[in-house]
C-alpha cells in the first residue's frame, strides 16, 4: 500500500503523494497504488483508475485503499472532483470480492464489512465532484461504486451490464444500497431491479436511468471530462450544500445503525446455507469459464 492516511505529501523520484507543492501551488502528482492509480493534474480533476486484476474485486485490501486515496482527494484543497474508471477491458468492477465472505472467520466479516461502508460513506458523501466512466461490467458492489458518483457515462456496448444482482446470489442487498439504488432510479424500478437481480445491459440502464448517458467507448473519458468541467462551472459551497441536502438523510442512517449492520452481515453471511450458495455461486462462475 503506497497511500497512507496522513502526513506530508512527499515529492521525491517514483510513486508520489497527491499533494500541493511548497508555496501552496498545486502540482501534478500520481500516487502508484498496487490496486488503483490515482492522477491529479493542474486541471485539479483526479482521475483514480481501478487496476485490480482480473475482475477488480473489492477485496479487503482494495477497499482499503480506495477509502485512503478519497481521503487523500477531498483533503486536498487542489482536488474539486474526481472521475473513476478501469484500467481492465471489460470490467469496471466485478463487486466485493465473494473470497472475502466464503470460509472466514467473524473477525474477518467484521474487518471486511466495515471497510465496505467506509467506502460507501467516503465516496457517497464526498464533497467533490464524482464522475463514473463506466467502461465495462458492473455488478453489485461494482453497481454500488457507480451509483454512488453525482454522474454515470456509460460505454454503450450491450455486452456490458450493471444492477444489484445480490438476489441472484442468494445473499441480500443492504439497507444503503437500496437507498442509493432508490435515490437513482426510484422506488419501483429499485423493487422490481432488486428482487429479480436483474443486470442490466447498458442500453437497459440508460433508459432505466441507472446510468446518465452512453457514449462509444473511445469516447468515455473525454465524455466525462467535459461533464466534470460543468458541474465544475458551479460555485463548489452552493454544489456541496445542495448534494449534502439530497444525500444526507440516507449517509446518516447507516451512520446510525452502522455497528447494527455489522452484526447483521456477520450474522447472515456465517449461515451455513449462504455459505452454501457463496460457494454455489464461485463455482457457477468457474464452470461458466470452462
Ligand atoms: C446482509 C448480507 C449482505 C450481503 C450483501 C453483499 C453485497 C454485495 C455483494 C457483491 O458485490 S457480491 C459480488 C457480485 N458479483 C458478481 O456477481 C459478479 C460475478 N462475476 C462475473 O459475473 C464475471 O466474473 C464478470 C465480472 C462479468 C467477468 O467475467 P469474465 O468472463 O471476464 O471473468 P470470469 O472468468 O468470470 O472471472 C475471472 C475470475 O474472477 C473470479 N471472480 C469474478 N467475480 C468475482 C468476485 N465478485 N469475487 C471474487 N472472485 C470473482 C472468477 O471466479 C474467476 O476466477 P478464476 O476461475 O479465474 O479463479
Amino acid at each position: 500500500m503506497l497511500l497512507s492516511g496522513s502526513g506530508k505529501p512527499q515529492f521525491g523520484e517514483g510513486n508520489r503523494e497527491v499533494g500541493e507543492a511548497p508555496l501552496g501551488r498545486p502540482v501534478w502528482a500520481a500516487v502508484g497504488g498496487s490496486l488503483m492509480s490515482l492522477c491529479l493534474p493542474f486541471t485539479g480533476v483526479a482521475t483514480m483508475k481501478f487496476k485490480s486484476p482480473p475482475v477488480n474485486s473489492l477485496s479487503l485490501e482494495f477497499l482499503t485503499e480506495f477509502s485512503i486515496s478519497l481521503e487523500k482527494l477531498e483533503n486536498n484543497r487542489a482536488c474539486r472532483g474526481v472521475i473513476i474508471t478501469s484500467t481492465l477491458p471489460k470490467i469496471f468492477s466485478s463487486g466485493l470480492d465473494i473470497t472475502e465472505m466464503c470460509g472466514k472467520s467473524m473477525e474477518h466479516y467484521t474487518e471486511f464489512w466495515r471497510a465496505v461502508q467506509e467506502m460507501w460513506l467516503r465516496l457517497y458523501g464526498s464533497n467533490m465532484v464524482t464522475v463514473a466512466a463506466v467502461n465495462g461490467s458492473s455488478p453489485a458492489g461494482g453497481c454500488l461504486v457507480a451509483m454512488s458518483c453525482d454522474y454515470r457515462i456509460m460505454a454503450e456496448n450491450p455486452k456490458f451490464s450493471i444492477g444489484l444482482n445480490e438476489a441472484q446470489l442468494g445473499i441480500v442487498a443492504p439497507f444503503w444500497f437500496k437507498d442509493t439504488f432508490v435515490n437513482v432510479v426510484g422506488h419501483r424500478i429499485a423493487e422490481r431491479s432488486l428482487q429479480l437481480g436483474s443486470l442490466h445491459p447498458a442500453p437497459e440502464a440508460h433508459k432505466l436511468g441507472l446510468v446518465d448517458e452512453l457514449v462509444p467507448e473511445e469516447k468515455l473519458m473525454e465524455r466525462a471530462a467535459a461533464v466534470m468541467a460543468q458541474w465544475l462551472a458551479l460555485p463548489d459551497h452552493a454544489r456541496q450544500l445542495t448534494k449534502t441536502m439530497m444525500r444526507k438523510a440516507v449517509l446518516d442512517r447507516l451512520v446510525a445503525h452502522r455497528e447494527e449492520d455489522i452484526k447483521n452481515f456477520v450474522t447472515f453471511v456465517s449461515k451455513e446455507s449462504i455459505q452454501k450458495s457463496l460457494r454455489m455461486y464461485m463455482e457457477m462462475l468457474k464452470k461458466r469459464k470452462s
